[in-house]
């Protein structure tokens, strides 16, 4: 079952991933297909290959062995193996979005420029990116805040600042690493809330390492992850029947 209900196949679909870091073996055998406009978590114990395998998922850093396609409506699918790295880093900033625990905003920039850059470097002139940068962060809820820098925003609306970066290219796919994982649990969840809201509440997919089950359940299919293999793979039971994604 690969197709989501409207009949895409999946967006993105790895097959039989190997990393290994000298004597550790990250990832192990990972077959895993993802539908468009889901969302997915990734669990397991600490070293258990989650961000190797969103890392790989996402082009940023390639497996040893293995295929990831991706398959985007309205374009031909893209081995993203097979790319060189100049191709591979073009295709990241275009159709992919990342929201992380930290560490990706530029924090000489203001919230605006950072959210621009995402524009701007897939050829936006600054004037046009501006202007959709603003709307993105209004949308988000942060309007008046478009003049600070990241230290002079709270975690939560600097990972909103991250989201509204994530979404104004337009990206089908968003990855996103413990987003929630340095926010007290309120703001951790109306920072899901809007991720979710503005991934597959836009019929994006969103591919999200998390250690909390609280921030899996909301997502409509779990895997687990052992010693860099796929050791389950479950659809929340609300939107089991929403899509035919997993395996
Ligand atoms: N650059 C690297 N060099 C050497 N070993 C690495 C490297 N990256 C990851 N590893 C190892 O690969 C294994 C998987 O790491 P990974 O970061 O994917 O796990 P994880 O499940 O995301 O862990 P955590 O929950 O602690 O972030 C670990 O044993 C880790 O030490």
């Amino acid at each position: 079952m690969l197709e989501n209900s409207l009949g895409h196949p999946p967006v993105l679909d790895a097959r039989g991933l190997y990393r290994s870091f000298g004597s550790t073996t990250a990832l192990n055998g990972i077959d895993l297909q993802i539908a468009l406009g889901q969302s997915l978590a990734i669990m397991g114990p600490s070293g258990s290959g989650k961000s190797t395998l969103l890392h790989a998922l996402a082009g940023i850093e390639l497996p040893d062995a293995g295929s990831i396609m991706l398959n985007l409506p309205g374009r031909a699918p893209v081995d993203i193996q097979g790319l060189k790295d100049k191709a591979r880093t073009k295709l990241r900033r275009e159709y992919f979005g990342f929201v992380f625990q930290s560490g990706l905003l530029i924090p000489e920039l203001t919230a605006e420029e950072n959210v621009a850059m995402a524009l701007m470097i897939n050829g936006v002139p600054r004037n046009a990116a501006i202007a959709s940068a603003g709307s993105a962060l209004a949308e988000l809820g942060l309007t008046g805040m478009e003049q600070r820098r990241i230290g002079q925003l709270s975690g939560g609306q600097q990972q909103r600042v991250a989201i509204a970066r994530a979404q104004v290219t337009g990206a089908m796919v968003v990855f996103a690493d413990e987003p929630t994982g340095a926010l007290d649990s309120t703001t951790g969840f109306e920072v899901l809330d809007t991720l979710l809201r503005c991934t597959v509440g836009a019929g994006k997919s969103l591919v999200m390492v998390t250690h909390d089950p609280n921030v899996a359940a909301r997502c409509d299919r779990i895997v687990q992850l052992q010693d860099g293999q796929l050791t389950s793979d479950s659809l929340h039971p609300s939107n089991a029947a929403k899509d035919g994604a997993q395996q």
